[in-house]
């Protein structure tokens, strides 16, 4: 079966379709699903290196869009004889995300599984019915290596590790019944219970990152920052690398792909950090490269002394928590201070800002001014400042870059 490119970026589209075409790899169309485009190739083999590095999938004739989902519930429903298709078909949910091997609906109170109408059906017709509208949906619609349904709840916005708290299973097993209490294992896994659940995998600009669903939240919309980080800045190569919020390597990976000697990990979540390092394996990364340490990253300056690293060079440093990572700044000058002499340290600083703070200039200049209060030793220069994706109505989760120096005030001259 051939390969259809998964796209998150609508501009890679172009000249995506362009490279297959002049290699008489495209087929048409180019269609939806969720919010990516899917493009489809002639290509059989996933390592030929036109779609190697892309997310994809195979295809087979039918385009499986909303609609597929909707005929082939109708077909499922009226052949059951249910007599509430249309109510049920109302609240379907039609938007999705594939990360192998899960299919992850999305829920809205409008449309989703976990509506009272769903909810009520499934009980009417109990567990096999069920299994069996999932299991055809599976085999009729999507690919053969997707195994496992569920629906994806919203995460609470006060946890501070961003977990899933609500991940709604409907079809497969997302935790072995072996495995123990969810809470107990959420706090303090043991080595086993990390094989008794589902890891999904990506591959997003040729890395791939594993982590378990039940565990750890995973965002698709950071591909393009990711891109960043191997594209913008050379300079990695070579240097030193901390992540105070590394979570399952959504930036460290890249870092790391993109040459830096070490990069320092803090993460909270003991889930995020065996996905870490699986995901330091799957790429082939070095083990030594990275130094993760599961703990606040009030520890940092501690740390990263105790290290073994002797002529540490800190040339970035990750603060990516959401809906703001004001809390890691003062870590982040503390790190700067560690090094001498001090050459540019450039910070990512991800936070969630209104679009009127964006346009008028005042997240920027208030950044620049709460950084100068922080250490007034340093100089401060907004380098870049890159909106990555709409968080809710007119919010950008958006990365400041911030390239700190010696203040010309503070350099002696001898
Ligand atoms: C969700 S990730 C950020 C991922 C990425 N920015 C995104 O939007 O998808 C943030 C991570 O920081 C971790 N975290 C939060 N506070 C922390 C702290 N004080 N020290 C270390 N890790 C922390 C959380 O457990 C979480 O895995």
């Amino acid at each position: 079966m051939p390969y259809e490119i998964l796209v998150d970026d609508a501009k890679l589209v172009k000249p995506i379709k362009t490279r297959l075409e002049g290699q008489r790899c495209f087929v048409k169309p180019i269609y939806r699903d969720g919010d990516r485009r899917v493009i489809r190739t002639t290509i059989d083999d996933e390592h030929d290196p036109l779609i190697a590095d892309f997310c994809k999938r195979f295809y087979r004739s039918e385009v499986p869009d909303d609609t597929g989902i909707v005929g082939f519930t109708r077909r499922f429903l009226e052949s059951e004889g249910c007599e509430q298709t249309e109510a049920l078909l109302d609240c379907l949910p039609r938007r999705y995300t594939i990360y192998s091997p899960l299919l992850l609906f999305n829920h809205s109170t409008h449309r989703s599984f976990e509506h009272p109408a769903w909810r009520s059906y499934f009980s009417e017709v109990g567990e096999a019915a069920k299994a069996k509208y999932f299991r055809q949906m599976l085999a009729q619609l999507f690919p053969p290596e997707i195994s496992h349904v569920a629906t994806n709840m919203p995460i609470v916005e006060t946890d501070v590790m961003r977990r899933p708290f609500n991940i709604a299973p409907l079809y497969g097993t997302l935790l072995s019944p072996q495995a123990g209490a969810v809470g107990q294992l959420r706090a303090d896994p043991q080595p086993a219970d990390f094989d008794r659940t589902l890891w999904c995998h990506v591959v997003q600009n040729g890395i791939h990152q594993l982590w378990a669903p039940m565990f750890t939240m995973f965002s698709r919309g950071n591909i393009k920052e990711k891109k960043r980080v191997l594209d913008v800045f050379p300079e990695i190569e070579g240097n030193d690398v901390v992540d105070l919020y590394a979570g399952i390597g959504y930036f460290t990976l890249s870092y790391l792909k993109r040459g830096a000697r070490r990069v320092f990990c803090f993460e909270l979540n003991p889930w995020s950090v065996e996905a870490l390092r699986r995901g330091l394996d799957a790429n082939s990364f070095s083990r030594d490269r990275c130094c993760i340490y599961n703990e606040s990253n009030e520890t940092c300056v501690q740390r990263i002394s105790e290290s073994s690293v002797r002529d540490l060079r800190v040339r970035h440093i990750n603060l990516g928590l959401l809906p703001s990572s004001k809390a890691g700044w003062p870590l982040a000058l503390a790190i700067v201070s560690m090094q001498q002499p001090l050459p540019v340290v450039t910070l990512h600083i991800h936070e969630n800002v209104h679009v009127s703070a964006i346009d008028s200039g005042s997240f920027v200049a208030e950044t620049l001014n709460q950084l100068a209060q922080l250490n007034g030793s340093y100089s401060y220069a907004a380098a870049h400042l890159e909106k990555i994706k709409t968080f809710a109505p007119d919010v950008w989760h958006v990365c400041l870059d911030v390239d700190v120096t010696l203040s010309t005030s503070h350099i002696r001259l001898s």
